[in-house]
């Protein structure tokens, strides 16, 4: 979450000529996973182009990743040994945004959205099991648009990799097995439901019920790598605007 808050701009010098590009969504499909909570589990979210591009834009950018413990105080702490970087806007990455949003319906502007935050993990790296919604009030004032609604994990790149998915232990398992091709069916049954870090896929959900509460069923975990290489990238919309000093300046809403 540190990136949240030292949220920038950057140009690289060596980004690739974006005049002519115009944005297209990729077919994606949809497998609804739970309705309560609501998940959904994407499959090419995000073209091959595009993860290349996330992963030029932000080469070099990555620092460990900061969470917040239970009084909001931000610390590197061992229950998130990934490096995580915070991405800067560009046609493209605002293409993604469009797609998030219109994923939700149309009523959910683009200020609602964090910065996009891609997150690496390396051999042994792991994410704890924790909520993407806050506990605190102070996580959760109006400036940063209250709490997150919602959360997008995309798999932007793996190499080599084995481990890694992630883990909703509350979820309950499925029986067709088609899902095997998302969920991990070699899973023991009381371990919940594991995702697999296919990259281009994603899994959507709804952090918070209908009463803006959050939700203790979405508690995830992103599972230890166990060899290899994964690159996601998490997808944060807030119940209301987050304040530009959060979301950093965006010429095109002027
Ligand atoms: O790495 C994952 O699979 C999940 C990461 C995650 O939950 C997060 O960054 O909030
Ligand atoms: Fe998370």
């Amino acid at each position: 979450m540190l990136a949240l808050f030292t949220s920038h701009v950057q140009c690289s010098s060596d980004q690739v000529p974006l005049q002519d590009y115009t944005c297209q969504h990729p077919p994606y499909t949809i497998h609804l996973f739970s309705k309560v909570p609501l998940v959904i589990y994407i499959s090419n979210f995000l073209t091959p182009s595009e993860r290349t591009h996330l992963q030029e834009i932000t080469k070099g950018t990555f620092a460990h990743s900061a969470v917040a413990d239970e009084t909001g105080q931000e610390g590197l702490r061992q229950t998130r040994t990934s490096q995580s970087t915070s991405v800067a806007r560009d046609p493209i990455v605002r293409c993604i945004e469009s797609r998030a949003l219109l994923f939700q319906g149309f009523d959910i502007p683009r200020s609602h959205l964090e910065p996009l935050q891609l997150v690496q993990y390396g051999n042994d790296e792991r994410y704890h099991l924790h909520t993407d919604w806050f506990t605190t009030a102070d996580r959760t004032t109006p400036d940063v648009g209250g709490n997150r609604l919602t959360s997008f994990f995309v798999y932007v790149a793996a190499r080599n990799l084995t481990g890694g998915g992630t883990n909703f232990p509350v979820l309950e398992g499925k029986y067709d097995e088609r899902w095997c091709e998302f969920v991990d069916c070699d899973e023991a049954w009381e371990n919940g439901v594991t995702f697999r870090p296919v990259p281009g896929n994603a899994v959507f959900w709804q952090n918070l019920g209908e009463d803006g509460v959050g939700d203790p069923a979405t508690i995830h975990a992103g599972l230890p790598v166990t060899s290899g290489y994964k690159l996601g990238m998490n997808i944060w919309t807030r119940q209301g605007p987050l304040d530009e000093r959060f979301r950093g300046v965006d010429e095109e809403d002027a």
